[in-house]
């Protein structure tokens, strides 16, 4: 059976063909970037920029100050593609949609995904404009049943029950606080637990200290995984 939200396979060939046709770059990495990180896609040399509103079949981005463009480019001399802006549940996307453009940049040949967004900290020691990197994460939509997995199971994306021990990659994180070190800024960068919260309000003073005792160290209204 099909709803009106469900997202067929053919649907996201669609899309990656489309972009396969119009640019020579082949990246493996894909880049999220939230709130804050947009100009990371302008640093791209080589660029190939789509609107989302001329991408076929890709969602629009509502939210002030996400340019709603892919950007395909080098940095570092390393083919990447980067989402300048994202999509979020709150802004009466389907969870298909918001995921949309991850299953896309699989079937692009992308195998490293690096999200990243805008988040209110918890954590006592945490300072205003620190940076962490999520080590886990609590999906409390997930919790209650609204996943983006939910409905027929595509294979091709990966199998019926995914285990979440293990999603943010170690050594991705390692190279992460490695190269802070080196930069000199590993005082601002710190590792935690992420929760996503539907919003689009921010929350309760009870809810917030509700996070904290449950060991959330950062919480925010953008989906990991
Ligand atoms: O995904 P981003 O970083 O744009 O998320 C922002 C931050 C909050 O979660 C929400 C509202 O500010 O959008
Ligand atoms: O969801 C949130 N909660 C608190 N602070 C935030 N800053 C960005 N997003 C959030």
């Amino acid at each position: 059976m099909h709803n009106k939200d469900q997202i067929c396979h053919e649907d996201y060939q669609k899309t990656a063909d489309w972009l396969l046709s119009h640019t020579q770059h082949r990246p493996k990495v894909a880049i999220i970037c939230g709130s804050g990180l947009g100009m990371l896609a302008d640093a791209l040399e080589c660029q190939d920029s789509f609107k989302y509103s001329d991408i076929p079949g890709f969602p629009q981005s509502t939210v002030k100050g996400h340019a709603g463009r892919l950007v395909f480019g080098e940095l570092k001399g390393k083919s990447c593609v980067c989402m300048q802006g994202r999509f979020h549940m709150y802004e009466g996307h389907s969870l298909s949609k918001v995921t949309f453009p991850v299953r896309v940049f699989k079937l692009l040949g992308v195998d490293t995904l690096v999200v990243t967004n805008a988040a209110g900290s918890l954590a006592d020691s945490y300072n205003c404009g620190d940076i962490m990197i999520i080590r886990d994460h609590i999906n409390f939509p997930g919790l209650a049943g609204l996943n983006p997995l939910n409905g027929p199971n595509d294979d091709m994306f990966g199998p019926r029950f995914p285990p979440m021990s293990g999603v943010y990659d170690k050594s991705l994180r390692k190279m992460a606080l490695d190269i802070c070190k080196s930069m000199g800024v590993s005082q601002y960068v710190q590792e935690g637990v992420y929760c996503m919260v539907g919003g689009p309000n921010f929350e309760s003073i009870a809810e917030a200290r509700l996070l904290h005792r449950l060991g959330v160290d950062a919480v925010g209204k953008s989906l990991k995984v």
